[in-house]
């Protein structure tokens, strides 16, 4: 059984409003709602750690699922001061080797085989995986006039989703690092990777994205739409 870590103390800037987008309803529930189900209701996942914001005074609990815990701990200024902050909170039981799975709480729509597939592939590599996609537009590069610069290269290139998984205190060290290097880390994998390690990648679903702005909100209410059919 393994835990995962939920960084939920963004503010949502880029989608705009006062209510942090972790919180905006959809369907009656808040958005965070279907990204916590998603893995508590997961038979691998133990139990959730769910970093809000120091003054998050929109978190109304959530009763254990299952019997899993739901835990909070306060986040910090970046998602990574988060992550770290959510897995040196988590459980002393919870050993140093021990793979841990960081989700964001801005993906509600992660589905179990991609979990089942990350988990699968993920728990049998030395270092870890992250769900990912590979690239599939023409990518260009943006001048300072809006005109295109260059069309980049796409051999190769991935975009990173989560959940993302790695041992616990490894990946404790490797955020650590970064931040006393005052390096900006946006994935768990950029850590590891500033450590010299090579995470898996593992192909991943192209519904599970990120609510970033208000146009992938009506996406994910149109997914949900479908899914009850
Ligand atoms: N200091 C932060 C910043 C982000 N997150 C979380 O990290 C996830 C992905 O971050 P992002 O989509 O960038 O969320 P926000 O930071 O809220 O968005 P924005 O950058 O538009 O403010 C989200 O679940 C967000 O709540 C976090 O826990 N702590
Ligand atoms: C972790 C992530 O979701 C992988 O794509 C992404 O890096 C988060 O970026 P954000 O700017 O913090 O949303």
């Amino acid at each position: 059984m393994i835990w995962a870590v939920v960084p939920a103390a963004g503010r949502g800037a880029r989608f705009g409003g006062e209510l942090p987008k972790q919180y905006l309803d959809v369907g009656g529930r808040p958005l965070i709602a279907y990204t916590l189900d998603a893995l508590l209701s997961h038979p691998s996942v133990h139990g959730v750690m769910v970093v809000i914001a120091e003054n998050d005074r929109f978190w109304r609990g959530m009763d254990a699922v299952a019997g899993k815990p739901v835990l909070t701990c306060s986040g910090g200024a970046e998602r990574a001061d988060s992550v770290l902050a959510g897995l040196n909170a988590l459980p002393d039981d919870v050993r140093a080797d021990e793979f841990v799975l960081v989700h964001d709480a801005a993906r509600p729509n992660l589905a179990h085989a991609d979990l089942d597939r990350l988990l699968d592939l993920g728990c049998g590599d030395p270092v870890g995986a992250i769900l990912a996609a590979p690239v599939r537009d023409t990518l260009k590069r943006a001048g300072d006039d809006g005109g295109i610069d260059r069309t980049e290269p796409r051999e190769r290139l991935w975009r990173a989703y989560t959940p993302q998984l790695f041992r616990r205190m490894q990946l404790s060290r490797a955020l650590a690092a970064a931040q006393a290097a005052g390096v900006a880390i946006t994935d768990e994998s950029m850590a590891m990777e500033r450590q010299g390690l090579r995470p898996l990648l593992v192909e991943g679903r192209e519904d599970n994205f990120k609510i970033t702005t208000p146009a992938d909100l009506a996406r994910f209410e149109f997914v949900l739409s479908q899914r009850h059919r």
